[in-house]
């Protein structure tokens, strides 16, 4: 039986040494076989194309989004093409494979690039609007981030002997797009695993929409309908670093420990802080599917890596991982009036929906709340005038803040928030907001943007270096 094996963009844009070791490596003949990779486009690619999916800073999609015409977003999709070709030419050094891979993706930036110029002369006549397909826009950009990757992860695997072939799900050029689940399953009818290396794109075209539905980080859900709908023995994510206590480029290799084991839900909260353990969504699809899942480092393909699942409790109460998130507003709201009426909350929340803005938290107390928020400063001052203009007696107030957090699958424990309080306070670290629910499985605290390195650095410290882990929390 065959793994279902989704490769993240950053790990995709060290494609050599994934083809020495995860892909390829010391494999030969059937040891080669029976997995299907899923991949994301490489790093920043997605970014170029829509926006930066922590800054906001505008793509190709939003400069088209926002402006009509031609000159807006020409230019960044005329960057993007030189990077995708930079890209190419990195991995191919040899002309006739380079051509090859540079023709297949400039024919599809050419067809978006017509299609793009044709619907905005369209809708220079007052019949077609253009907010009515924009979302179509969104789609058609985003698939070629996946498009470029997997073809191209084909190519080089042909040239190295492997069958290898490109599950294109992007729906290029098909008649009528199909519901998301059977535009999968038809992808893969009549495939053999065992015989021949199966690269699908993180991207897939669906009636639904799979940007409208699940937006950023949607190649976790094509990759966990992949694994279903196949009947996967193991669904695995390979990830850049292994999934550790902390971030190691922050904290020091040497000084992180591997998670070996988690739950679904400490993986939510990571999700909700921006580190994307697993797509909340994708993670849904795998457990109804009765899937086990696994994160691990692409560049050591021989250790265990995360089992994550359903009913994994730590051995005893601890702290497993300190994440965070930078760049995140708080939107302070004073407002007399909205003592005791809810209706604030309520009307505040659908117009920061409606904005795309991403809450990460919120608190409040008689007469103010204060939302957590991540998003591009324009559109959060944008929130902020129309809080403004909504609400005229109240007072609107922005922070430049971030959120460190210290989370495991059993919080339980006396004195732990203190002495997670303590470990800021003990590096000079101002507390500005903090939060931790009954549940118990995670505590955050807000500190001033500046703060956010040193603050994860102190809490690591302080709660999980003690411990004395070893090598692996929890070994799988
Ligand atoms: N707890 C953590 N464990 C591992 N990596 C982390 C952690 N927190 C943050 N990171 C960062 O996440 C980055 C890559 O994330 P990853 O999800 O692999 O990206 P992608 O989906 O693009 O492959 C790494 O460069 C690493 O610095
Ligand atoms: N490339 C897409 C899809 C994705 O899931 O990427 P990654 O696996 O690198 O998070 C994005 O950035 O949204």
């Amino acid at each position: 039986m065959h793994t279902v094996e989704k490769i993240g963009g950053t790990s995709m844009s060290r494609f050599d040494e994934l083809l020495d070791n995860l892909l390829i490596g010391e494999r030969q003949g059937e040891r080669l076989y029976n997995r299907i990779f899923v991949v994301s486009a490489y790093a920043g690619m997605t970014n170029l194309l829509l926006e930066h999916k922590k800054t906001g800073e505008p793509g190709v999609y939003q400069r088209f989004a926002e402006a009509r015409n031609e000159g807006a977003w020409l230019p960044a999709l005329e960057t993007l093409r030189e990077r995708m070709l930079a890209k190419n030419a990195e991995l191919f050094p040899q002309i006739f494979q380079r051509q090859f891979a540079d023709r297949f993706i400039e024919a599809r930036l050419d067809d978006a690039r017509e299609c793009m110029r044709s619907l905005q002369r369209l809708c220079s006549y007052g019949h077609f609007q253009m907010a009515e397909h924009l979302m179509k826009v969104r789609e058609m950009l985003a698939s070629l981030g996946e498009a470029h990757s997997a073809f191209n992860a084909v190519l080089a695997l042909k040239q190295r002997g492997v069958a290898a072939r490109m599950i294109d799900l992007t729906g290029w050029q098909q008649d009528q797009p199909l519901a998301f689940e059977e535009m999968i399953t038809r992808a893969f009818e009549g495939a053999e695993p065992g015989r021949e290396l199966l690269i699908a794109t993180g991207y897939a075209h669906c009636r639904e929409g799979l940007m409208n539905t699940f937006d950023r980080g949607y190649s976790e859900i094509t990759f966990a309908q992949i694994a279903a709908s196949t009947g996967a023995r193991e669904a695995i994510i390979h990830k850049e670093f292994h999934l550790s206590s902390a971030d190691p480029l922050l904290v020091g290799s040497d000084a992180v420990v591997t998670i070996g084991r988690t739950n679904y839900d400490v993986a939510d909260q990571l999700s909700n802080l921006g580190m994307e353990a697993i797509h909340p969504r994708a993670a849904r699809t795998l457990r109804r599917a009765g899937i086990e899942l696994r994160i691990k480092n692409a560049f050591e393909p021989e250790h265990a890596g995360t089992l994550i699942s359903q009913d994994y409790c730590s051995a005893t109460p601890c702290v497993e991982i300190i994440a965070g998130r930078r760049d995140v507003w708080g939107i302070e709201v004073f407002d007399q009036e909205m003592l005791g009426d809810i209706g604030h909350d309520m009307e505040i929340s659908r117009l920061l929906k409606q904005l795309r803005l991403y809450v990460v938290n919120k608190d409040s107390d008689a007469n103010s709340i204060t939302y957590y928020c991540s998003g591009s400063r324009k559109l959060i001052d944008r929130a902020a005038r129309l809080i403004e203009e909504r609400y005229p007696a109240a007072e609107v107030r922005l922070h430049n803040l971030a959120i460190v957090s210290a989370i495991g699958s059993d919080l339980k424990v006396k004195g732990i928030l203190a002495r997670t309080v303590a470990a800021l306070a003990g590096a000079g670290i101002s507390i500005q907001a903090i939060h931790q629910s009954i549940r118990q499985v995670e505590m955050q605290c807000v500190v001033g943007a500046e703060d956010y390195d040193a603050a994860i650095r102190a809490l690591h410290r302080a709660l999980i270096e003690p411990e004395n882990h070893g090598d692996v929390i929890a070994a799988a």
